[in-house]
């Protein structure tokens, strides 16, 4: 898992190394990450055109000093003062002693864009002056005509570095070099995609940070080693069963996406139980329908959602899961028919892992208030009140558990904003339950996975939920390791 820290941690662990080491180290290892990997961008870095964005504060520093380095190796660095009063004069001294100069408005040519406006001490949206520099600069173009990158500092600025909120004009990078451990806005929020690609410079800080990480990331080994391996001794009862159910006789599209889901996930046998089960046994012969859960017959999850309507055969369907004491997924209409508190007894009296999967409408009905800006702090709150796993959909997915942990997703797409993909990712969630995941790890991979396959999808152009559940199947197959041979033959 990789990890984000909020700003007072990484204030504190900041402190803490700064007192081993000559002043300024900090910051020389910070610049020396941030030009090196502008010089990659530029690739030949003599002869070419840098405008540096410099606030009043540290940020500024760090591409002043960048800047140096850049101008010692030929190029021409300009750099804006946004505010000259307060600027960093060590850094203004370096860049100057190296030939770099200063100037009001950015020069005709910017091949490179340094965004030093602001970093982890961040206020509000971009003041006016630095949006309009900013504005000035990306309007410029490069040696080859092309647009100027974008190098953000740090974050890019603009952006609420502990919520990944952006309150007001922000930048757009292309690439962000951020220093000594990852923030929250790097991974959560609209600011998450604003921040580009994200480069890691070890700046010595990671055994200095003694708090806990505000949010985990997964990455691709985190979902391999979560997902269940075969075992040759496997039969369908011992890779789980997951019980669906979804959709009605009005809506069985959203029981033929949820199934399809669960399919691709790794238990050995799909139950469905709803008033869609003939088009559900048409679509995916493989899945045992019933009428009702209770005549299901065994399985080691429910997921009960969307299409499900808000009657009481719903209400009945919802209560009857909750009261089991198996892992449960709650979708969609079963978020709604919570709303109304009958059945927060049955929930919070569950021992059974229990998970919520609100998008930010059902959330708002479900907490009363909407997700807000720290969307992490919300669905934070949601699965302490309600005790369960929250899975808070969104470009970048949250998920948090009753004590507090929080995830975020890392493989979001733009193709999953359309109708039905919830269903899917539910299915998918349900069987990795019932395949004996804990329910954060359930949550977190289905995400990652779900998301993956949105993407996937969208090779193709543009995406239904059908899409996403096809691709689904061979992006799950991809991550899990696949039958080995046992005869090898010796090289
Ligand atoms: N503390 C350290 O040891 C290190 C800090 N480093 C750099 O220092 C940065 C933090 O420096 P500072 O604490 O000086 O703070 P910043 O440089 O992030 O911000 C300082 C000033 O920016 C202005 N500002 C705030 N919000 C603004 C907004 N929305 N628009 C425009 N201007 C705004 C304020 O006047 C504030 O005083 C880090 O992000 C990082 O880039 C690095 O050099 C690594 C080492
Ligand atoms: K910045």
């Amino acid at each position: 898992m990789r990890k984000a820290w909020r700003v007072a941690d990484v204030r504190a662990a900041e402190d803490a190394l700064m007192a081993h080491l000559p002043e300024g180290t900090l910051m020389q290892r910070a610049a020396a990450g941030l030009a090196r990997r502008c010089a990659l961008i530029l690739r030949n870095v003599y002869g070419a055109h840098v405008t540096l964005l410099v606030g009043a504060g540290n940020n500024g520093g760090d591409a002043l000093y960048a800047g140096a380095i850049l101008a010692n190796r030929g190029a021409a660095v300009t750099a804006i003062l946004l505010d000259p009063a307060r600027v960093h004069e060590a850094g203004l001294k370096a860049l100057k002693d190296s030939g770099g100069r200063t100037a009001e408005q950015p020069p005709r040519t910017v091949d490179l864009i340094i965004d030093g406006i602001v970093g982890i001490g961040a206020k509000g949206g971009l003041r006016s002056g630095a949006a309009a520099a900013l504005h000035k600069a990306q309007g410029r173009r490069g040696r080859h005509g092309q647009r100027p990158t974008i190098v953000a500092v740090d974050v890019p600025s603009g952006v609420d570095v502990d919520t990944g909120d952006v309150p007001g004009k922000a930048v757009q990078a292309d690439v962000t070099v951020t220093f000594g451990c990852l923030k929250p806005a790097h991974v959560v929020g609209p600011a998450a995609p604003l921040a580009g690609e994200v480069e890691l410079v070890d700046i010595g800080l990671r055994p200095w940070l003694m708090a806990d990480p505000a949010i985990l990331v997964p990455d691709r080994k985190d979902i391999v080693n979560a997902l269940p391996k075969h075992r040759p001794t496997d039969e369908k009862y011992t890779r789980g069963v997951v019980g669906i159910a979804t959709g009605s006789k009005t809506y069985p599209g959203a029981a033929i996406l949820s199934t399809w889901g669960a399919l691709a996930g790794p238990t050995g046998m799909v139950r469905y139980a709803g008033g869609a089960r003939q088009y559900v046994v048409q679509a995916h012969p493989s899945v045992v329908a019933t009428d009702r859960i209770t005549e299901a017959g065994r399985v080691q999850a429910w997921v009960v959602g969307s299409g499900l309507g808000t009657d009481e055969a719903a209400a009945t369907a919802v209560r009857t899961v909750l009261a089991s004491s198996l892992p449960v997924v709650l979708d969609a209409d079963a978020l709604n028919l919570l709303v109304d508190g009958t059945m927060a007894d049955l929930m919070r009296g569950r021992s059974a892992p229990l998970v919520l999967t609100p998008h930010d409408r059902e959330f708002a009905r479900l907490a009363g208030e909407e997700p807000g800006p720290d969307r992490v702090a919300a669905a934070q709150r949601l699965a302490a009140h309600t005790n369960a796993v929250v899975l808070l959909k969104g470009d970048r997915t949250i998920v948090a558990t009753p004590s507090g942990q929080a995830y975020a997703n890392p493989t979001g797409s733009a193709a999953l904003a359309t109708g039905g993909t919830g269903d899917v990712l539910a299915g998918l969630l349900g069987s990795l339950l019932a395949g004996g995941l804990r329910p954060e790890v359930a949550a977190v991979t289905a995400a990652y996975l779900h998301g993956l396959a949105g993407r996937e999808a969208a090779r193709q152009g543009p995406v239904s939920a059908s899409d996403v559940a096809a691709a689904l199947r061979p992006v799950v197959n991809d991550l899990r390791p696949g039958d080995q041979e046992n005869v090898v033959t010796p090289k």
